[in-house]
């Protein structure tokens, strides 16, 4: 890419700097000339795009290395990773019936239906990969199958001793597809898309709407897994993947949970042995558990739907080297010419997608980078499907634009991920029964466009939640909402959870726009502490006067004027309290902060490591007092060190002083947030899980709030997101 970029010449970038939307035609057909001519250009696509070159596809050497290694691991009775190596086996394995190597896929599969054999390994496997579900149904089916009563009751005990050991940690979600049951809930809603004046486009509700309620459900248009969890979730429904994953048939990239994921990405139907065909006797719940694992039943095919990996599927290598939002843009473009039947032939740039974007607020160099996406996506698309692609300026300038509008509208899909602190506790063997949940977080695992989900516009008073099940969106109400309210998200991180400064800088760099909501709002906090101030003793404290001053450089004037006192402000300098206008010397102030992170840090990595010693404790407690005295009384980052201090104490067995630290964190978070927000919920749940473990009575309390809180951010899918819970 950089060597293409210097080759362009200075004109022809310039010309591609200037451009706007209604010159791209001309900018993308001069470019695409130059690239033409340029021999390095061929050979970059011949890499990424000649099935003779592929790097993602099938290599019987590779597979037979992976065979050899999880047959050693079968040998040791490493169950686990000999499945493992047997997926990895298939994955590259060449699986074309017509050539040799059709013996190999046959073995490979066998020899990982061993690996699952009998159904005990499986949940054996799927016990020591913490896949606590699918190893309780493996174990039934077993002990349901077995005819000796010795060994049925071995199975038993092994049952006992799984439901013991899951009992006390949080179960993983499992790789089930979402099984909506949602049309009920969304019929007394109605949404519509409205203009507003400096928003563009939004979405408001027609009717009053009580908070928690379902507001609106999609299917993405198109979606791509994240790379970094290529080896972790499955590449169609992005849930995690089981022990016995599905590859994909003609390509080494994409792994799936089920068959039936792979039908929908793929669209081709793998032969698979069904040798180990369902045992008899089984209850409905397992009868249909077996059918799912074993033949991937339940394929939800329907002639609409249209296999987004087909295209990228002769193990080539541009899926896995291009960026994922230049996949999901090719995901977007084939998925178009198929709905339309045919090529994009029209002048409309905005046609594939009518979404916003923000091409002409690009930098040039963004700008310049685009085009050589755009068409170097064309190539390989022209030469990966057997569509009617079209490579000219108008076909490569549709790519831009739908390039921008991915940028501003496409979404990361998340995941809750929630860890605890069993396996510590386990090896300082000090606590029994249930434990304090470590932090609940989003993790990101997807980026998809939702055609209508893109149409919310972002406010840092949000009164809508959006959350995902498999690759469906959700849209619940935080608040109630009155008729002809515009229902608005938070992009990106929850509110608070970033400095002001972060969060302008991100609508800024990624939606092009300055949130006037966050504006006033944190104007009228920030306003909050400076009157705190003049209620406290002569104390100087940093925070306020750094926020303002960040302000003060950053918004216009006349903004300013109505919510400061700008005489306050301008006589005040770097170091002179805004009170009483005492000297700190804030180097050294600043030095002391820092300081105090490091052994804050300290903590964490003791905890991590899982070994806690008293001084870093009596380390972390002094920081604390310091911090406490040196910022805001409730400043985000000091509900963090509480946090950070209840776990520790968890750790080590204290309970009671994890639950002080616990409840101190939870009073800064009340001042930041609501006391309904589902930041709240997630310190909830960890107060719960300690006042078990301590066998309080108030945990009641708590568990009901904590359950309140999530039944408006999550609804019916509460518990399918914390099935801990
Ligand atoms: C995902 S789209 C939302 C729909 C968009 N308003 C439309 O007309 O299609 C994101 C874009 O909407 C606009 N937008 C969203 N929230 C905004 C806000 N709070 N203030 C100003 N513009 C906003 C920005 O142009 C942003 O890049």
């Amino acid at each position: 890419m950089e060597k293409l970029k210097l080759a362009i010449p200075e004109a022809l970038k310039r010309t591609v700097a200037e451009t706007t939307p209604g010159d791209l035609p001309g900018s993308c057909s001069s470019l695409l000339d130059f690239l033409l001519h340029f021999p390095p250009f061929h050979q970059m696509v011949e890499d990424l795009a000649v099935s003779e070159r592929a790097l993602c596809g099938k290599n019987k050497d590779e597979a037979l290395q992976w065979k050899e290694r999880g047959n050693l691991c079968f040998a040791s009775k490493d169950y686990a990773s000999a499945l493992d190596s047997y997926s990895q086996a298939l994955r590259v394995a060449p699986m074309d019936a017509d050539n040799m190597e059709k013996n190999l896929v046959a073995t490979l599969y066998l020899n990982r239906a061993f690996a699952l054999y009998a159904w005990y390994r499986r949940g054996k496997a799927n016990a020591s990969l913490e896949n606590y579900k699918d190893a309780f149904n493996d174990l039934n089916v077993a002990k349901t199958v077995e005819l000796s009563s010795e060994v049925k009751s071995q199975i038993e005990g092994e049952l006992k001793t799984l439901s013991n050991q899951c009992g006390s940690t949080s179960p993983r979600l499992q790789h089930t597809a979402a099984k909506l049951n949602i049309s009920d809930e969304l019929d007394d809603t109605k949404l519509q898309c409205v203009n507003t004046p400096d928003k563009g486009r939004g979405m408001a509700s027609t009717n009053n709407i009580p908070p928690g309620s379902l507001v609106h459900t999609e299917e993405p248009f198109a979606v791509v897994i994240l790379k970094s969890c290529r080896g972790t979730h499955c590449h169609y429904c992005l849930n995690e993947l089981p022990a016995d994953k599905v590859p994909c048939t003609s390509c080494s990239i994409p792994f799936y949970c089920s068959l039936n994921c792979q039908i929908r990405a793929g669209g081709k139907l793998l032969s698979y042995p069904k040798s180990y065909g369902s045992p008899k006797y089984l209850s409905n719940g397992l009868e249909k558990y077996v059918a799912e694992i074993i033949l991937g039943s339940d394929p939800e095919t329907d002639s609409e739907h249209i296999p987004e990996h087909r295209h990228e599927c002769q193990g080539v290598s541009w899926p896995s080297v291009l960026p994922s939002e230049i996949v999901l843009a090719g995901r977007a473009f084939v998925k178009s010419i198929i709905q339309r039947r045919g090529s994009l032939e029209s002048s409309n740039l905005t046609e594939i997608l009518d979404l916003s974007h923000h091409y002409s607020q690009l930098s040039p160099e963004s700008k310049l980078e685009l085009h050589i996406y755009s068409i170097v996506l064309l190539c390989c698309l022209l030469r990966s499907s057997d569509l009617d692609i079209q490579l000219n300026g108008l076909s490569i300038a549709q790519v831009v634009i739908l390039i921008s509008q991915i940028r501003v509208n496409s979404m990361a899909v998340t995941r809750t991920k929630s860890s605890d602190v069993h396996s510590i506790v386990d090896k300082f063997g000090k606590l029994s029964g249930s434990m304090i949940t470590d932090n609940v977080e989003q993790v990101k695992v997807g980026q998809a466009i939702y055609k209508v989900g893109s149409l919310f516009n972002h406010s840092c008073q949000p009164n809508i939640h959006a959350y995902f099940l498999s690759r469906t969106l959700f849209i619940r109400t935080t608040e109630v909402v009155a008729a002809g309210c515009p229902l608005e998200l938070s992009y990106g991180p929850q509110v608070g959870q970033w400095d002001c400064k972060d969060r302008v800088k991100f609508l800024e760099d990624e939606y092009s726009f300055r949130c006037i909501v966050l504006d006033s709002s944190t104007l009228d906090c920030e306003k909050h502490k400076i009157e705190q101030l003049r209620s406290m003793p002569g104390t100087s404290i940093l925070e306020p006067y750094f926020q303002v001053e960040d302000i003060s450089n950053n918004y216009t004037n006349e903004v300013l004027d109505a919510y400061l006192d700008r005489s306050r402000l301008c006589n005040g300098n770097p170091g002179y309290c805004l009170k009483c206008g005492s000297y700190r010397d804030l180097e050294t102030s600043f030095a002391a902060v820092n300081k105090a992170w490091k052994c804050i840090s300290r903590l964490q990595d003791g905890i991590v490591a899982k070994e806690i010693s008293r001084s870093q404790l009596s380390d972390a407690l002094r920081s604390l007092d310091l911090l406490k005295s040196t910022l805001h009384a409730y400043n985000r980052r000091i509900a963090e060190v509480e946090d950070i201090l209840a776990l520790a104490f968890c750790v080590v067995g204290d309970l009671q002083r994890a639950k002080y630290h616990c409840l101190a964190s939870i009073e800064i978070l009340e001042k930041l947030y609501n006391s309904h927000h589902v930041v709240i919920g997630h310190e909830l749940v960890k107060i719960s899980s300690i006042q078990l473990s301590l066998n309080e009575s108030d945990v009641d309390s708590s568990f009901s709030r904590m359950k309140d809180i999530f039944k408006c951010y999550y609804g019916q899918e509460t518990y399918e997101i914390f099935p801990h819970i």
